[in-house]
């Protein structure tokens, strides 16, 4: 096959697509005037929401950063939790991402639940955990999760496959021999929300936009949303 049928059956493949298709996709209704008061009990409801709907993989989320330069990068993780606290994710700290939030620690996510038809996105500063954070959140997660972790040297340049090969296979032993071992890099990060959106498709368009913005207070437990609507 040649450059030129990928390419044809590439726009070929796109001209097909929609999103929000009857097959796949029920967009259920949101109510903009019916919520909580803060976005986190909103995020939780939505999230059993895109559950119950049968969203492949929910808890992948795009996390965006920016380098020193002030060029954003992006990247998918997993969610570890969202609580007060804000949101949760894990990852090395001397991978790009790590080097860029060591820097200038702030974090935009996006999540995509595309059997309802709804994103949220979250803005905000981010904290890093302490290593007892770091050391629950990767024991409390599967022997592959573990044996991932301890491969590390993430984002470096990468010799060759035979030598991941490698590295993956003695991280294996290692953490199905020692599961209590701890891959020093390893970290607990969390977006700490100032923006939360809440995006529900609607078939006519007609795109509901909440955002909760967060206002400080005298404290953190002071500080109070506003909620607005956006045009889509
Ligand atoms: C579905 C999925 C989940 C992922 N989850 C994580 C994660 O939780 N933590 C992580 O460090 N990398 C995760 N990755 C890998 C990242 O996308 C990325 O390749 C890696 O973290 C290096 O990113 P960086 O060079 O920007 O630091 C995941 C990738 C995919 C496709």
């Amino acid at each position: 096959m040649d450059a030129m049928d990928d390419e044809r059956r590439f726009h070929e493949a796109l001209r097909t697509l929609r999103v929000w298709d009857t097959e796949h996709t029920e967009l259920p209704g949101f109510d903009p005037a019916d919520v909580p008061e803060e976005p986190v009990a909103l995020f939780h409801t939505w999230f059993t929401g895109a559950v119950a709907s049968g969203a492949v993989e929910p808890h992948t989320l795009s996390l965006a950063t920016v380098d020193t330069a002030g060029r954003p990068d992006v990247r998918t993780v997993m969610l570890h939790g969202v609580d007060a606290r804000g949101w949760h994710f894990a990852s090395h700290a001397g991978s790009a991402k790590g080097r860029q939030l060591a820097d200038r620690p702030e974090a935009a996510l996006g999540f995509y639940w595309p059997t309802q038809g709804r994103q949220v996105r979250v803005r905000g500063p981010v904290t890093t955990g302490t290593r007892d954070d770091a050391y629950a959140d990767l024991h409390a997660r599967t022997p592959g999760a573990l044996a991932s972790a301890l491969v590390g040297h993430q984002s470096e340049i990468l010799s060759s496959l035979d030598a991941l090969a490698g590295a993956s296979a003695a991280a294996w032993d290692r953490a199905l021999s020692e599961p209590e071992a701890h891959a020093e890099s390893w970290t607990l990060y969390r977006v700490l929300p100032t923006e939360v959106e809440f995006f529900q498709g609607d078939e006519r368009r007609r795109h509901v936009r909440l955002r909760y913005r967060r206002t400080d207070g005298a404290d953190r437990a002071a500080d109070t949303w506003t909620r607005e609507l956006l045009w889509p």
